[in-house]
């Protein structure tokens, strides 16, 4: 287990942590760089002090990586389902007693009441996919003369994953749950900004019984996952990022036909009818957009209100927004912690100024100094409202990621739906209304992958997650991503003599 790290948690409290131990691990251990001359700083979000060094594995490293995965996927594919569901719930069941989500915060900054669920989440995903290792099956097909067929579930290989900083633990429990029920091994390179929890996952496998090298995790950015991408022992690749990278990932696996899944950026839209409950509407407004500091990729952040409430919406939304707790996000009476890297604070507040450009807004507030004097080195921003805004501007186009809520009011629902629909994006979507047919209307009439009926972001592991247009393809979550992570083979039987033409 990684005692070392956490034994030194209980007392850490926001800029007091540092983490020295190797962040790699294969071969059933943690694993130390090989060389240390392209180290990355590791930055604590709150207070902007150095967490850690980030040491990018090379080709070597990679390989070593890969090779381990491999030796260790001969043994466990051949395990029962049943058997390697044993493995995880117990995995699943040292998650529930760790203290990891202290950590996430102080490597991510989100609040810690948002990590402890996002941890919860992580052991819910291993129990979910632990669940259906032992159901993994194929079919039995009669074929004339007594000759029958019958296909068979079959793992893929070694399967790479490469996780973006918005959640860090859990997107590593998303990508190795149902890959490791499905009877792979994964090698996990996780966003060189967060690389701190996913070698605790490795260690919770090991220690839950996996065999040695199943679970790995590679340190480093886009080098390192190129190599990952063009490794020809690798089968899959299933990556979270943004789409620009997505469009790489894809590239490069094709020169080898590895299977692909991309789970990518969003702009999605959030359309509130006059008929909602208003109440609930401006709740699902603000959970659309302000949880893990507005970095989540499913986030409604076009807010389409219909013109007759915008008043009254406005005035709640915005007295609300203001309400929000800023601060040290290991507090649990926090509720919006620092965004994740001083460029990433810059690129958001980058797009406020430019949309206070663009329009006459009753915008309010943006930057943020904390009073804490431990925290005024950390990326705080606070939590913005642009209304009156239109569809061509930049920040009603672009995925800003960061706690930014774009208003723009709308008439009719054909045209809400059509301007809903107007972007390359296709994550998620939402709609408040108490009208039970226009709901379904307007939830079968949106392009993206999930669309929320009154209420926003509930996206539980049973279900499937994941994007249409650029979005993305293929899903994570839910009994439809084992086919992302299996592949079928027919076996055919024959039970009389061969007939041959020739
Ligand atoms: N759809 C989803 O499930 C989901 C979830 C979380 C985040 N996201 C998206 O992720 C983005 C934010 O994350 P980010 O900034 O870490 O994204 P990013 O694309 O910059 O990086 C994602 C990962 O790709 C790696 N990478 C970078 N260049 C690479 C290359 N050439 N080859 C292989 N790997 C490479 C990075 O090191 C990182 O691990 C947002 O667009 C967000 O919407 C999507």
């Amino acid at each position: 287990m990684a005692q070392s790290t956490l034994d030194s948690m209980p007392g850490a409290s926001t800029g007091t942590v540092v983490i020295t131990e190797p962040l790699n691990f294969w071969g059933g251990k943690r694993v130390k760089p090989r060389e240390e001359k392209n180290a990355e700083p590791v930055f604590e979000p709150a207070t902007g002090r150095v967490l850690c060094q980030m040491v990018p594995c090379g080709a070597e490293e990679v390989d070593e990586a890969i090779q381990s995965a491999y030796a260790a996927y001969q043994k466990w594919s051949k395990m029962a389902g049943m058997e390697r569901a044993r493995v995880m719930l117990e995995a699943a069941r040292i998650i529930r007693e760790e203290k990891i989500a202290k950590l996430e915060v102080i490597n991510n900054g989100k609040t810690i009441t948002e990590a402890l669920g996002n941890i919860d989440f992580s052991w819910k995903s291993i129990e979910y996919y632990a669940g259906l290792a032992g159901t993994l099956a194929g079919q039995h097909i009669q074929l004339p003369g007594g000759a029958f067929a019958y296909s068979r579930r079959e793992p893929l290989g070694v399967c790479v994953g490469i996780g973006a900083w918005n959640f860090p633990f859990l997107i590593t429990t998303l990508k190795s749950a149902p890959a490791l029920a499905c009877g792979n091994a994964m090698v996990y390179k996780p966003s060189p900004m967060a690389p701190v929890t996913a070698v605790i996952l490795a260690e919770i496998y090991k220690e839950a019984g996996v065999p040695d090298g199943l679970f790995c995790v590679v340190q480093g950015g886009a080098e390192t996952g190129s190599l990952l991408c063009h490794h020809p022992k690798v089968a899959k690749v299933s990556f979270t990022g943004s789409v620009p990278t997505g469009k790489k990932v894809m590239e490069m696996s094709a020169k080898s036909v590895k299977q692909v899944t991309l789970e990518l950026g969003g702009k999605s839209p959030l359309i509130i009818f006059k008929d909602c409950e208003l109440e609930n509407a401006v709740k699902g407004a603000l959970m659309a957009n302000f949880l893990t500091q507005g970095q989540v990729c499913c986030n409604g952040t076009r807010v389409f209100v219909q013109r007759e409430i915008m008043p009254q919406f406005l005035e709640e939304v915005v007295k609300r927004t203001k309400a929000i707790p800023v601060g040290d996000p290991l507090l649990g009476s926090t509720r919006m912690g620092p965004l994740i890297s001083k460029p990433q604070l810059e690129k958001v507040l980058g797009f406020v100024s430019q949309a206070k450009k663009e329009v006459q807004s009753a915008l309010w507030r943006r930057s943020f100094v904390p009073s804490d004097p431990k925290l005024k080195g950390g990326y705080f921003m606070s939590p913005c409202v642009l209304d009156n805004c239109r569809d061509d501007m930049t920040c009603v186009k672009e995925e800003i990621f960061g706690p930014v809520m774009s208003v723009l009011p709308f008439d009719t629902e054909e045209e809400v739906i059509k301007r809903a629909n107007n972007t390359t994006f296709g994550l998620a979507s939402g709609v408040f209304t108490r009208d039970v047919s226009r709901a379904h209307r307007v939830a079968a009439s949106m392009e993206a992958g999930t669309c929320f009926i009154n209420n926003y972001n509930i996206n539980p592991i049973e279900l499937p997650f994941g994007g249409y247009k650029m979005s993305g393809f293929g899903r994570e979550n839910g009994q439809v991503t084992i086919e992302y992570y299996s592949q079928l083979k027919t076996v055919v039987v024959e039970m009389g003599d061969v007939e041959s033409l020739f």
